[in-house]
């Protein structure tokens, strides 16, 4: 390894999930004494949390991975090509120790790039079942993490290593208080809190907005819509609508009794860490390839979650299941408060620069 250069290249986007481990990443990396930069997309939302941060953001020309045929993916065949020129040159000029890709389209083209230059390139896998991304990547990787540990059997041509979740242990620090500041809500009600994923989602969004004079009878309801999801025409004090919330998301979180979730890795674990009781719905297999199917089980077989297929998603089937959460509840958040196996983003920066150096 080159001891005088302190670059870490990170790359990873299309949605929050691919992004989050990289933004807690860079302020441990940078009190290692090393320089983070990022390889995302022009438009990705990557970009928009690299603003935040600061880091030299460098875009590359990049393409969706579909599974299906279709005539874009022509077209994107030769976005991808010009992804990895791009990401070469990138590379050619920052010559980082090592690139850390979180997955998602836009890694692609960079861990391709590292590989034609000898760059070491790690990797992480939130879901249950590896991404098409992270599966192409994954055969030019120095070493593949996965949160889960039944994940290590789907890479069979990769150094595999289980590390478990990395998650914002902050999320521990939400204060009731500000909580009820925030939304105007008090203690006497149970807080229901609906979260459809980094992006929101249309098909619980409007579920909600149907239901909410029923759920708002028994809970005060807070609504993550994703960006630029607020419905204006609702007006009941017992509601409360956020597009998407950043460093509030822990005093939420801290006044809400039971969340309604997609099941997207880092926010499954995230409500675990936080002892979250939850009715997951996954993202179906006619929007993806299922992984939240596999994770929302899986969550349910340990005894974290109760789950409704979108498809089966009513009002009834949503009472009958809220109402086994609250008979079960104390069970649920004991068994939670039994899971030890998360990192902290700290270690998980020291791991990477070890594992680098080995
Ligand atoms: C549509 C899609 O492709 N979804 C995938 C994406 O989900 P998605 O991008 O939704 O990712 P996750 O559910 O894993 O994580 C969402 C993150 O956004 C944060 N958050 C959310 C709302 C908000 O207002 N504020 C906020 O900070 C959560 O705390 C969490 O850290 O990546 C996941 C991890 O690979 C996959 O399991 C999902 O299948």
């Amino acid at each position: 390894m080159d001891s005088e250069n302190n670059k870490i290249m990170l790359t990873g986007g299309g949605t929050v999930g691919h992004v989050m481990l990289n933004k807690m990443l860079i302020p441990e990396l940078s009190n290692m004494g090393y320089q983070p930069h990022y390889i995302g997309s022009k438009n990705g939302i990557e970009k928009d949390i690299m603003e935040e941060t600061q880091i030299p953001y460098h875009s590359i020309s990049s393409g969706k991975l579909r599974r299906y045929i279709s005539l874009e993916n022509f077209k994107d065949i030769f976005k991808v090509v010009k992804g990895v020129l791009d990401a070469k040159k990138i590379l050619k000029k920052e010559a980082p120790l090592l690139v850390f890709s979180k997955g998602g389209f836009v890694s692609v083209p960079v861990v391709l790039a590292a590989a034609a230059r000898d760059v070491p390139v790690y990797i992480h896998e939130s879901d249950l079942t590896p991404g098409l991304a992270n599966r192409i990547a994954s055969k030019f990787a120095n070493k593949v993490f996965c949160t889960f540990e039944e994940t290590t059997s789907s890479f069979t041509d990769a150094k595999v290593s289980y590390l478990g979740p990395v998650l914002r242990t902050d999320l521990l620090q939400g204060q009731t208080e500000e909580g009820f500041k925030l939304t105007l809500f008090s203690a006497k009600k149970q807080v229901l809190m609906i979260m459809g994923g980094s992006l929101g989602s249309k098909k619980i969004n409007e579920f909600i907005w149907e239901h909410i004079d029923t759920l708002t009878e028994h809970y005060q309801v807070i609504h993550l819509t994703g960006k630029d999801n607020i419905n204006k025409d609702i007006s009941n004090p017992d509601y409360i609508q956020f597009d998407y919330v950043n460093e509030d998301l822990k005093h939420l979180l801290a006044i809400s009794d039971i969340v309604i979730s997609r099941s997207g890795s880092n926010a499954i674990f995230e409500l675990l860490l936080v002892k979250k009781p939850m009715i997951l719905i996954p993202l179906g297999l006619d929007q993806s390839r299922g992984d939240q199917i596999q994770n929302a089980e899986h969550f349910k077989k340990e005894g974290y979650a109760e789950v409704i297929k979108e498809e089966e998603l009513d009002i009834n089937t949503l009472r009958s299941q809220l109402s086994k959460i609250e008979d079960n509840y104390s069970d649920i958040t004991y068994k939670m408060s039994q899971f030890k196996n998360a990192f902290e983003p700290k270690e998980f920066a020291r791991k990477l620069i070890e594992e680098a150096s080995k």
